[in-house]
């Protein structure tokens, strides 16, 4: 999604969390000072011209996984997702993160070649300091303020939706959703005001959930 686009939904969703452009833009200046590389061309061959299953983390993923083939797809975890799909036998291939759920797991799939592909914003900025310089794999980073030379912004905004618009905008040939459950009503209000926005984002990409 072209900056020009995407600034009116950033716009308002900082004003309907009350969020701070100039933390996020902070927490970008971080993430680009301690991220080692940038390997973004990595993700774009993972990406580009393949099928790919972008993983939420709803409750009900577990099941999805199982009625889902995986075969010949990319599969794109969204943050604690991750965890769920290894412990159901399916290392990811990409995890997008805003590092909130991450854990060593998540750095011992990337030791294995999965991609982390880690958000930076105004309220994670301790985690991004604490967990960037631990990565060792390949990696990429994200900012959902003005991108900078190292630290990419693909549109969205929670971690799943951000997969999607990550993975249309790398080229991807599909990309499927397993794991959203939008309407979830466990959730806490703030998570719950997550969840409708992304709905609007997913339908901007086409995905009715
Ligand atoms: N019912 C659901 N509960 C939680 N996440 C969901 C649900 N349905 C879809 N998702 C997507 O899965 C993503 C990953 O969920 P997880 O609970 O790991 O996220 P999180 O790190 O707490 O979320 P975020 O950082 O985006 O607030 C969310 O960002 C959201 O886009
Ligand atoms: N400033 C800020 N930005 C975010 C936040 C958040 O809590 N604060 N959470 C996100 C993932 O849901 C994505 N972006
Ligand atoms: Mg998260």
């Amino acid at each position: 999604m072209k900056a020009e686009e995407w600034e009116p939904y950033y716009s308002e969703i900082l004003d309907f969390f009350g969020f701070s452009r100039e933390d996020d833009e902070r927490a970008a200046q971080v993430l680009a000072e301690l991220l080692p590389r940038d390997d973004i061309e990595i993700l774009r061959s993972t990406i580009q011209g393949r099928d790919c299953i972008v993983c939420g983390n709803a409750p009900s993923l577990a099941t999805d996984i199982l009625t889902t083939d995986f075969s010949g797809k990319v599969v794109i975890a969204a943050d604690a997702a991750a965890r769920v799909l290894l412990g159901a036998g399916h290392r990811p291939d990409v995890i997008l993160s805003d590092i909130d759920g991450m854990d060593d797991d998540f750095l011992a799939m990337n030791d294995l070649g999965t991609i982390l592909v880690l958000h930076a914003h105004g309220d994670n900025i301790p985690l991004v300091r604490s967990w960037v310089p631990k990565v060792r794999g390949p990696v990429v980073g994200t900012t959902q303020a003005a991108p900078l030379a190292h630290v990419h912004n693909f549109g969205g905004f929670s971690d799943g939706d951000r997969c999607v618009f990550c993975a249309y905008e790398l080229g991807a040939a599909s990309v499927t959703l397993i794991g959203f459950d939008l309407d979830d009503r466990s959730v806490d209000p703030v998570k719950h005001g997550k969840l409708m926005i992304a709905r609007k984002l997913l339908q901007l990409c086409g995905h009715d959930v």
